[in-house]
């Protein structure tokens, strides 16, 4: 995937029953780079992730991949090229986590199936670096969250896109597949070129994983760049209406956010 092909949503407008809760938002999505967009719960985050997936319909607005506006695509055409990992997706019941992996490869299979002959090593792939092969055979209604987690991950992953978009991919993963789950968000940008779009909750995550960060606060989008520019103590104190410290790590550099402790919070409210 070249330069060229930067997948954007812009001048989004987007609403339920005549309420608009996302407004004039841009986002941008590059070939090799992590977009994670930030916000307090309700701002938009996952009606806008799923607008770009065109899973929402905008009331105005364009997407556009590259040079190409989205709306050409075929729905097939579309899913070779973005996925996304929602949430609340529905589980079947009794359906093999392996058919699940599966179906990731529909864009390539279609009505007929088609021959697919990359579908069994990116099938295989996609459920060993999510680390679900040893639950092949078991049903996706006896999962556990975190396992239905990575099981939709690795649906996803075995779709094979130049973009994907994931709505919290940490959310009910325990710290050891939340760590492992951001690190492969990382290697597929670093060394798959994948473009990545990612709501996260935790700003620390943000942070760590991120390239550029999108925040956004009742459906408007507050700042857009690095995890350095967008994260500063006056905006997500404001945003999040909590007293935060940034601090940096001494090796890395990297920013980070602290809510301001509870004690100190009470003294500065009595002093
Ligand atoms: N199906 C729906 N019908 C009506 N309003 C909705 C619907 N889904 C979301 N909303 C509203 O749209 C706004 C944005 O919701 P959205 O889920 O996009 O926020 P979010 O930032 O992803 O939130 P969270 O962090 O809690 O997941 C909220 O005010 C929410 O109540």
């Amino acid at each position: 995937m070249s330069e060229e092909n930067v997948f954007r949503g812009e001048g989004l407008e987007l609403s339920y029953h005549d309420r608009t809760v996302v407004h004039a938002a841009s986002l941008s999505v590059e070939p090799g780079r992590v977009h994670a967009l930030v916000g307090p719960n309700g701002s938009g985050k996952s009606t806008l992730l799923r607008a770009m997936a065109r899973l929402h319909k905008a009331d105005a607005g364009t997407l556009s991949l590259g040079d190409q506006a989205v709306s050409t695509l075929s729905k097939r055409e579309f899913a070779r090229v973005i996925t996304l990992l929602s949430q609340n997706r529905p589980v079947p019941s009794g359906v093999p986590v392996a058919e699940v992996v599966e179906f990731g490869r529909h864009p390539y299979r279609g009505k007929w199936r088609a021959k697919d002959p990359e579908g069994a090593s990116a099938i295989a792939w996609a459920m060993k670096v999510t680390g679900v092969s040893e639950m092949a055979e078991r049903g996706v209604d006896e999962l556990s969250g975190g396992e239905l987690q990575r099981v939709w991950l690795a649906c996803c992953l075995a779709q094979q896109t130049d973009v994907l978009l994931l709505d919290e991919p940490t959310n009910h993963l325990d710290m050891r597949y939340q760590v492992d789950i951001l690190d492969l968000v990382r290697d597929l940008a670093d060394e798959h070129g994948v473009a990545v779009g990612v709501v996260l909750h935790d700003l620390n995550q943000a942070a760590d994983v991120a390239d550029d960060i999108t925040m956004l606060h009742k459906g408007v989008i507050q700042a857009t760049g690095s995890p350095a520019h967008v994260l500063t103590a006056d905006r997500v104190s404001a945003v999040y209406g909590l007293p935060v410290a940034i601090t940096r790590d001494p090796v890395t550099s990297q920013v980070g956010v602290q809510p301001v402790h509870r004690t100190v919070r009470r003294l500065q409210q009595l002093a």
